[in-house]
C-alpha cells in the first residue's frame, strides 16, 4: 500500500529551530529530533547548530554508524518539497521561419535607408518647381 509522505517547504522546516521544537533536514528528509536532543551522544549543541538549514553535511561529517542512521529514520516526519525553478518562457523560431523573415527584414532595412534620399529628392523637386514658377512670374 502506498504511504503518504508529508511535504514541507524548506522555509517551514527551518522555523522549527529551538531546543523545544527542533527539526533537521538531511538528504531532503525532515526529522523532528526535539525528543532526542538530550540523548544525543554528541551533545545537543551540535544538533542545534545544524537546525534551521540543510544538515546533510554536518550529519555525514560526524561519521555516524549504521545504528545512528537507523535511529535517525525513526524521527522522520516527512520530506522537503521540491522547489522547481521556473524555466523562462522561450520563443522558439524554426530555421525555416528565420529564412522566411529575411525578405521582411531586408524590406524593413531598405525602408530606413530609402527614406532619407527620397525625402531629399522630393524636397529638391518641390523647391525647384517653386523657384521656376517664381522666376516665370517675374
Ligand atoms: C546533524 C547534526 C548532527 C551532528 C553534527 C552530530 C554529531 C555527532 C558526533 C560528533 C557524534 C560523536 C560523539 C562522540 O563520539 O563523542 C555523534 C554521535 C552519534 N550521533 Fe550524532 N550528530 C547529529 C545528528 C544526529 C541525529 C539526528 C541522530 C539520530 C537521531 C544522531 C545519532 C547519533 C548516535 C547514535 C551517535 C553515537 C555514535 C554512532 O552510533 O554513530 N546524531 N553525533
Amino acid at each position: 500500500m502506498p504511504t503518504l509522505t508529508k511535504l514541507y517547504t524548506a522555509e517551514e522546516a527551518s522555523q522549527h529551530n529551538t531546543s523545544e521544537d527542533c527539526w533537521i533536514t538531511i538528504d531532503g528528509k525532515v526529522y523532528d529530533v526535539s525528543s532526542y536532543l538530550d540523548e544525543h551522544p554528541g551533545g545537543d549543541d551540535v544538533i542545534l547548530a545544524a537546525t534551521g538549514k540543510d544538515a546533510t553535511d554536518e550529519f555525514e561529517d560526524a561519521g555516524h554508524s549504521k545504528t545512528a542512521r537507523e535511529l535517525l529514520e525513526t524521527f522522520c516526519i516527512g520530506e522537503l518539497e521540491e522547489t522547481a525553478t521556473p524555466i523562462p518562457e522561450l520563443k522558439i523560431i524554426s530555421k525555416k521561419q528565420q529564412l522566411n523573415n529575411l525578405p521582411q527584414k531586408f524590406f524593413n532595412l531598405s525602408k530606413q535607408f530609402w527614406f532619407a534620399p527620397i525625402t531629399v529628392v522630393g524636397l529638391s523637386v518641390g523647391l525647384g518647381y517653386l523657384y521656376l514658377r517664381k522666376k516665370q512670374a517675374i
